[in-house]
Formats: structure tokens, sequence, C-alpha cells
């Protein structure tokens, strides 16, 4: 690992760095800085939550005269959400050369992005289907552009954006620097690869697994009518600090998310039907920590960085490897541990084996959390909460009536008591969820690690089994809580701009409920308590 200081970076670059706390640089900005700024083209594959972000930021940031008024470097993301959290990540980075960035996707007021492009970015990052609008209304022009990064090239692919990619890149000179990033590199990427990059450069910095070490990977054998209250179970016993739970449709997401609430937990749900502003609130709330539980679609999968997220629950188990990768990559990030727990239904567990296959990683099979280990969790929660209060507040006013009741009562009692009300324990509220229909395996090839070229990159760290890996590339980071700043605004970019539907993302992001066949709906009363 190296410092930064040894990449020859402008004063002002590595000054930003410092301030985001980053010592030595990971194992993919090490291969990639070098790389970048040589002026080469190149595919650079990590692990998720390995810096892949500042791996082709810090070297674009570095090239761009602070001088230049035009669009000299465009970054494309599958998602708003995505293009809003690198932007902040672009702009923390850019803090002291003074570069300007921003932001470009559908479901913001154009006239705003207008206004804003009066003042010449110089690094525009944005979503597909917006882009190619400000380009046909002549309000970008990317004849000057020197620097193309494609973040997650093969999701962009997947939901159908190859056209739009190459409606724009067509705008963009020839000679140009073109980057692509990912944590997998399915097959298919070549075929991107082949069109829009010359002779890259091949950086991959995973050996074994695909998916970081720092996750521990479980699952349960749960019946559909089980998974609702397998999951209350679970977040009682883990008592997560923040999770995010993946449903496989919207229509999921909503009753998850209003079954939880009915239950008493604070969560709410993100999908690409809510409006730009409700998703805005979810990510804000989400990352600021005024909601513990963000239920979502694939549309949180890829790239978010939300800082305190311990847990990622597969709530449906995703269609493809590739998905389950990206999902369970948004805990374990920067060399801190995480959790990952998928409900798999006995119908789908060869669907799982194949994802254990293609990832080259075991998943453990985990007993359903038991009623007594949720309610001995919940207890141990509010125990923290109360020895935290002990500890660091000032609770002189109740000392009074603390005294009366104590020479009235047992303590043992009035603690007990005093417990169960702050557990606050929810009446059984029954929560019905419109079953789904369970996956069943894919027939391909299984590996999505590489392209099936030869890498230039060795492994990551020396080995990547047990933890100890991420280690060494994170220091000094640990307290920091990476605030998406200007908050999040999520959604798959719709294919037809402005949500009018029509959308292609996976996972039921372009579905719609209605045209599904109304299955009966079934109660949590059914499940079984063990
Ligand atoms: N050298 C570093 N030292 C410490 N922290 C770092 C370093 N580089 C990046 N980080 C932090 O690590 C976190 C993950 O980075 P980033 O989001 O770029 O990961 P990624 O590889 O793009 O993951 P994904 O595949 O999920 O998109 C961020 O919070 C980022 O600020
Ligand atoms: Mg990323």
């Amino acid at each position: 690992m190296k410092t930064f200081a040894e990449f020859g970076l402008e004063p002002k670059v590595l000054q930003a760095i410092t301030e985001l706390g980053f010592e030595e640089s990971t194992p993919i900005q090490d291969k990639s800085i070098p790389i970048a700024m040589a002026g080469s083209d190149m595919i650079g594959q990590a692990q998720t939550g390995t810096g892949k972000t500042a791996a082709f930021g810090i070297p674009l940031i570095n090239k761009i005269p602070t001088s230049e008024e035009r669009i000299v470097a465009l970054i494309m993301t599958p998602t708003r959400e995505l293009a809003i959290q690198v932007a902040d990540e672009i702009g923390k980075l850019t803090k002291y050369k003074g570069l300007r960035s921003l932001p470009i996707y559908g479901g913001q007021e154009i006239g705003r992005q207008i206004r804003a492009l009066k003042k010449k970015p110089q690094i525009i990052i944005g979503t597909p289907g917006r882009l190619l609008d400000h380009i046909n209304r002549k309000t970008i022009k990317l004849e000057d552009v020197r620097t193309v990064v494609l973040d997650e090239a093969d999701e962009m692919l997947d939901m159908g954006f190859m056209e739009d990619i190459q409606s724009i890149l067509k705008q963009v000179p020839e000679e140009r620097q073109t980057l692509l990033f990912s944590a997998t590199m399915p097959p298919n990427i070549q075929k991107l690869a082949q069109q829009f990059l010359k002779n890259p450069e091949h950086v991959a910095v995973i050996s074994k697994q695909v998916t970081a070490p720092t996750i521990q990977q479980n699952y349960f054998e749960v019946h559909e009518r089980q998974k609702f209250e397998a999951l209350a179970r679970l977040l009682d016993m883990e008592s997560p600090e923040l999770a995010i739970i993946f449903g496989r449709t919207k229509r999921r997401v909503d009753e998850l998310s209003e079954g939880l609430q009915k239950r008493g937990y604070s969560a709410d749900g993100l999908h690409g039907d809510l409006s730009q502003n409700q998703r805005d609130n979810v990510m804000r709330k989400f990352r600021d920590g005024s909601i513990d539980v963000l239920v979502a679609t694939d549309v949180a999968a890829r790239g978010l960085d939300v800082s305190g997220v311990t847990h990622v629950i597969n709530f449906d188990l995703p269609q493809d490897p590739e998905s389950y990768v990206h999902r369970i990559g948004r805990t374990g990030r920067a060399g801190k541990e995480g959790s990952a727990y998928s409900f798999v239904t006995p119908r789908e567990v060869d669907h799982l084996h194949f994802i254990e296959k293609v990832t080259r990683q075991r998943i453990s099979k985990k007993p359903l959390p038991s009623l007594a280990e949720a309610i001995e969790g919940k207890q141990r929660l509010t125990a923290e909460r109360v020895l935290e209060v002990v500890q660091n507040e000032d609770f002189t006013e109740y000392k009074g009536i603390a005294i009366q009741l104590l020479e009235q009562y047992d303590s043992v009692h009035l603690m007990a008591a005093a417990l169960k009300l702050l557990t606050g324990e929810k009446k059984d509220v029954s929560v019905e969820l419109t079953p789904e229909e369970p996956l069943r395996a894919k027939k391909r090839k299984p590996d999505i690690r590489s392209n099936g070229r030869r890498f230039s990159g060795g492994s990551f760290g020396g080995g990547n089994r047990g933890g100890g890996q991420g280690g060494g590339g994170y220091r000094g980071r640990d307290d920091r809580r990476s605030n998406g700043g200007g908050g999040s605004r999520g959604s798959y970019e719709n294919r037809n701009r402005d949500n009018n539907g029509g959308g292609r993302g996976r996972s039921g992001e372009g579905r719609s409920n209605s045209s599904e066949p109304r299955r009966p709906k079934y109660s949590s009363e059914d499940f079984v308590n063990n």
C-alpha cells in the first residue's frame, strides 16, 4: 500500500485526500492511479467498497487545469442516486483545487440543471437518459471532453443503456481516455470495452472471491409465508445499526416497509415509483440515521456508500449473482465488518447454490432466529440504551422519584418493569404480504470474476480469506460518518426520461405490479414458532 504522496499528485489534491481521512491507498487505487495518470484506457475491477470512486476520481481531478472553462470530463452512472453520491465525493476531492462538478440526472427540474450548467462545470456526473436530453437540447456539449468514466458499466448494459451510451459517446472526441469500473465484469462487458476503449489495461484486484471478505454471508431456509416474522426476529436479534433490506418488486418494498413501520421499526422504502422528493427524503433520513432500516429494490444495489450499514438482508433472493454481490456489498465497506442474510425458500435453494458457485463463496446456513433469541436481542438493546444514559446523560431530575419508588418496591421488580416499558413490546400486529414467485436457477457459465482476459492485477492484499485484508488500506476513517451532503436522490434512470415508466431495471424495477396475478395474501400468523 502506498501513501497518496507517492503518486506525484498536486498538493491541493493531496490536501483534499488527507481531509477525507484517507491515509493509504487501497489496492485498486494503487494500481489504477498510475495507469490513469499515464493517460491509458483502463478496465478496473475490485470488490465492493474498496474505493473505486477515488481510484478514477483522483487522477481525473489531478489532470484538469483550474483555468478550464469547458466540460472536459464525463462520468456516467446507472442510477440517479449514484450520480449524486459520486458528484459529492468528486466535490470533496476537488475542494482545494476548486474545480466545478455537477450531477445531471432525471427527476430533477431541468431548468435548474440548465442554470447550474451556466456556471461552467468542468466535470459532469450523469445518468444516460438525462445526459442525452441535455445533449439534444444543446445545453450540454461534449466536444471538449477528454476523459470518460463508466462507473458500474455492466449494470448500465444490463439496464439497456447501450444505445444511449453509444449516442452520448458519439459526441465525445476519439482522442480521449476512457475508464470503466465495476466490482463485477460479466462476459458481455467485453462488447462495450471493444467499442469504447482503446487498448485498455486490465486491472483486477480480486483473487478468489468477488465479494468483500469482511462480509459474513448467511442464509435462512424459510417458507414464503414465514419470511416476515423471520425478518422481525432477525432485526430484533441482531439490532443492526443500519440495515438495507432488498425486496424483489416495488410492491414488495411498499408492503414490507409498511409492515415494519406497523411493528414499530424505524423503516422506509425506496424504489423507482416514488417521486424524486420522496426518494430524496428517504435517502437523507437513512444517511443521517433518522431511520435505521432502508427497504429497497435493486435501485439501491449498486455503488451506494452509507457508512454504518451493518446488515444487508435479501428478503427475496436476487435473480443474478451480480446483483447478490452488489447488494451485500452495501455493507462491509472500507475494511469494516458487515453481515449479509438471505431468505431462501425451499424451491430456491438450488438458486442459492448457483450464486455460491458463481461467486466462489460459501454462504452459511443458519437456523431461523427463535422467539427467545429475538426477545433476548431486544432486551439486550434496551439494557444498552439504559447504560448509555447512565454513562453519558444527566438524569438528576429523575433521582427523587427513583428514591421514592425504591422505598416502596423491590429494586429488581422496578428495573424489570421499566425495561419492559422501554423495550416497547409491540402488540403482534398482523402483517400481510403478497407472496412472490420463487426464483429458478438460471443456466450460465459460473464465473463473474473476469471477462475471460488476463488481468495485470495480483491478489487483493495477499490472500482474501479471513479478515485483516481490508484493514491496511483504510486507516483513520472509522469514526467518520460519510454524509451524502446534498442528500441522495435515488432511482434507476428511466429509459424514457422522467418517470414515464419503461425503465428496464431488473428485479421488478421496470415491472408493473398491477400486471402480476393477484395471489392470496398470507398472514404473519401462519408463522410457526420455533
Ligand atoms: N484510501 C482510502 N482510505 C480510506 N477510505 C477510503 C479510501 N478510498 C476510499 N475510501 C472510502 O471507502 C468507501 C467506499 O468507497 P467507494 O464507494 O468508492 O467504493 P467502490 O469500490 O466504488 O464500491 P462499489 O463497488 O460498491 O461501488 C467510501 O466511503 C470512500 O470514501
Ligand atoms: Mg463505486
